[in-house]
């Protein structure tokens, strides 16, 4: 496996957030994971870029380990995180926001990215935060893949877009996947996750609960109810 989390435990301060979270992601594999507000779903992508003082667990690359490792060590074993709220630059414009994303791997070249999100080629001199949210994430997406990832880390990419649009960048994802990039996936629309990826697991209360394929998750009565929107039938025998 190419990202793999053992026993994660991590927090902020005295706050313990995770407990013993192990989860994995292959090359080229889409993994969602989805969860409650508050369950530590982007705690997790922070510890994984190690934004987290260490607490315990490990957290390795292609058997390199990232806990305790600087950014550069991150960034040289291909991980690149799209942050919830995109953190893009606000003041540059959207050329230099990929530029930076590609400066500690020295791409400089746009065609890539250009190619994946055309809505963005004509709009390189244009200020990141005059950007519509949609071409925001996909500029924050964008620039993530500047730096060539092998592990791209996703925090709520649906966040305040409209579903045909979530569509769309879900439709990118599997096309960046397919060319070898893992993807983890957190995402609160979990069927539009779903249907994209190949795993998943739900993360509750820093715990994983629940963990499959993505059909298997699909098919579970529990996940149908609690997190595809499933009216829930109470047993006619027990009722
Ligand atoms: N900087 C911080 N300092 C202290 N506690 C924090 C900090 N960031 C998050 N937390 C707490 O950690 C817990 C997990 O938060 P996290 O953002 O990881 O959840 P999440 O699953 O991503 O939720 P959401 O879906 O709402 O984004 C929450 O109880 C949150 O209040």
């Amino acid at each position: 496996m190419m990202l793999e989390v053992d026993r994660l435990t991590a927090g902020y301060g005295r706050i313990r957030v995770l407990h013993d979270v192990s989860l994995t992601v292959g090359e080229a594999e889409i993994v969602a994971l989805v969860g409650p507000n508050g369950a530590g779903k982007s705690t997790l992508l922070r510890a994984v870029t190690a934004m987290l003082p260490d607490r315990g667990g490990s957290v390795t690359v292609d058997g390199r380990e990232l806990i305790g490792a600087g950014v550069e060590t991150i960034a040289a074993a291909g991980v690149a995180h799209v942050p919830e709220g995109r953190r893009l630059f606000p003041g540059l414009s959207v050329r230099d926001n990929l530029r930076l994303g590609g400066w500690l791997g020295r791409n400089k070249d746009l065609s890539g990215v250009l190619d994946l999100f055309p809505a963005l080629a004509g709009r390189l001199d244009q200020v990141a935060g005059s950007l519509s949210g949609g071409e925001q994430q996909m500029c924050a997406i964008a620039r993530a893949l500047m730096s060539r990832p092998r592990l791209l880390l996703i925090d709520e990419l649906s966040l305040g877009l409209a579903p045909v649009l979530v569509d769309e960048i879900l439709l990118r994802l599997t096309g960046i996947a397919e060319s070898g990039t893992g993807v983890l996936l957190v995402e609160q629309d979990a069927g539009a996750a779903l249907e994209i990826a190949h795993r998943g697991y739900v993360l509750e209360l820093g715990e994983i609960t629940l963990a499959g394929t993505a059909a298997e998750l699909t098919a579970d009565p529990r996940m149908r109810v609690a997190y595809l929107g499933e009216e829930w039938e109470p047993d006619p025998g027990t009722a």
